[in-house]
């Protein structure tokens, strides 16, 4: 039997005195959307960043396709084939389109190894092109663009460098209806290409739009995982705040 991509086996992180997860524990499979939800501080962030190598768990282990990794930085996450989307983005704005989809991974060329631009420039227009992200030219600096151009930006790098698992930390939140579609889409056809995503998203209707299965969290703590198809919003939402669910 296939491993699931990501296991989180009782994973607990404390930061000093504070307990930011309790215990949690999850799988996701390969072509699967889990979308992870609660309130503000419910620890969604904290977990995103375990996965991501950004925080250390401080106990409870993370397996990759069964394997338990330990990841030291975000680096050793990526060259696993995780890569994050962010809500800040994590984009260098003073520079242009290309050179951020190549951030850290810039192509060369010749026993000088210079930059090759031309091959970055043609990378990033094909790029863009194939995920519908509309922007002036592959050129652009990053800072000029707005904030639906910088978030196709911003997925269309974790696209074309995932290979196993898409972390998106409310890949939405700044985006007006018509970029959401977009990005929406974007995310389908990450499932197309059979990745595993795990989701932050404080909208539930978009999570419902998305997710396989919906996973809670109250204030560190795993309130339960549920398959989208059998829950609805009014049980989702007494999950997230610790009150009955409305008739
Ligand atoms: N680096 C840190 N140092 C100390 N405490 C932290 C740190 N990061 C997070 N926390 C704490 O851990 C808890 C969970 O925070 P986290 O950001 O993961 O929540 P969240 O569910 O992502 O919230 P939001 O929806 O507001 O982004 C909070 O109590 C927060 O203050």
């Amino acid at each position: 039997m296939t491993p699931p991509v990501l296991s989180l086996d009782r994973v607990h992180k404390s930061f000093g005195g504070i307990t930011a997860i309790e215990e949690f524990s999850l799988d996701l499979a390969a072509g699967e959307v889990v979308a992870l939800v609660g309130d503000n501080g419910a620890g969604k962030s904290t977990l995103v960043k375990m996965i991501a190598g950004a925080h250390k768990p401080t106990s409870g282990r993370i397996l990759i396709d069964g394997e338990e990794v330990s990841f030291a930085d975000a680096s050793q996450s990526q060259s696993k084939g995780i890569q994050v989307v962010y809500q800040d983005l994590a984009l260098a704005d003073s520079q242009s389109v290309y050179m951020n989809l190549f951030l850290g991974r810039e192509l060369t060329r010749g026993p000088f190894r210079r930059l090759d631009r031309p091959r970055m420039i043609r990378e990033t227009e094909k790029l863009v092109e194939a995920l519908d992200v509309r922007i002036p030219s592959a050129r652009s600096v990053i800072r000029d663009l707005s904030g639906g151009q910088r978030q196709g930006i911003a997925i269309a790098r974790a696209t074309h460098w995932a290979t196993k698992l898409v972390l998106m930390d409310e890949p939405t939140a700044a985006l007006g209806v018509a970029e959401t579609a977009k990005v929406e889409k974007n995310i389908e056809s990450l499932r197309a290409r059979n990745l595993a995503i795990l989701i932050i998203s404080h909208s539930l209707d978009q999570v419902f739009r998305l997710s396989d299965r919906i996973c809670v969290l109250r204030r560190g703590k795993q309130i339960g995982i549920r398959d989208t198809r059998s829950t609805d919003k009014n049980e989702i939402v007494s999950m997230i705040t610790g009150l009955a669910a409305a008739a």
